[in-house]
């Protein structure tokens, strides 16, 4: 069955878009992303080095970080996403892919599927206004995470949110499926260098 995989940054209005591409493709897809791996976690396994954590990196640009516990929390993450495409139900992911480690896995996991890889962008300006603006993200992240979530990956089509709503951008992504039967970024997301 089909995935439509969605990355990008917190705040570049993934959910948004997934949300609108559900109502608006006709075949029923379910919604799983990153946020229900986090919402699945011990309360503990928040702020804990084993779990996940922010830092700051030698530039002061705030990171999400995590330990073994949250790798294998990753990892588990991503094969019950490929579990949910192979057992015959179609898929879209919400996903900010954090390091090149994860973005190998995935590209191995989902290896044979049917994957639409998009891009999900948004200037930073924006980024950071939607950020303060929510209220209940750590601030600086979006910063931190705009230089790496799309540093390698290749996009069968990617998208910028800062100016068109998320009705317009789902609509573009359908447009784009019905004109491109065949996808390509998939098998470059296991093979690029660190
Ligand atoms: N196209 C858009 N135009 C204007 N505002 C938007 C747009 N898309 C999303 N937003 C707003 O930006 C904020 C973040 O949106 P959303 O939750 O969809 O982002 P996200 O990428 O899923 O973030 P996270 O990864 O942190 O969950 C919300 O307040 C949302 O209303």
């Amino acid at each position: 069955m089909a995935i439509i995989f969605l990355n990008g940054c917190t705040s570049a209005g993934k959910s948004s878009l997934a949300k609108a591409l559900q109502e608006q493709i006709d075949e029923p897809y379910l919604l799983l992303g990153i946020d229900d791996a986090f919402a699945s976690l011990p309360q503990r396994s928040h702020n804990n080095p084993e779990g996940f954590f922010f830092d700051r990196d030698d530039r002061g640009l705030v990171r999400l970080n995590f330990g073994a516990f949250g790798l294998a929390t990753l990892k588990a993450h991503h094969r019950a996403a490929a579990a949910i495409a192979q057992s015959g139900v179609n898929l879209i992911l919400d996903e900010v892919i954090l390091t090149p480690e994860l973005r190998k896995d995935w590209g191995q996991v989902l290896k044979g599927l049917d994957v639409t890889l998009v891009g999900v962008h948004c200037d930073l300006a924006e980024l950071e206004r939607r950020e303060k603006e929510r209220g209940d993200r750590v601030i600086g992240q979006a910063r931190g995470q705009f230089d790496i979530v799309h540093k390698d990956m290749v996009y069968d089509i990617e998208v910028n949110t800062s100016q068109i709503s998320p009705e317009e951008t789902a609509s573009s992504i359908i447009d784009f499926l019905a004109q491109n039967p065949s996808r390509l970024a998939l098998s470059q997301m296991a093979k690029t260098e660190d």
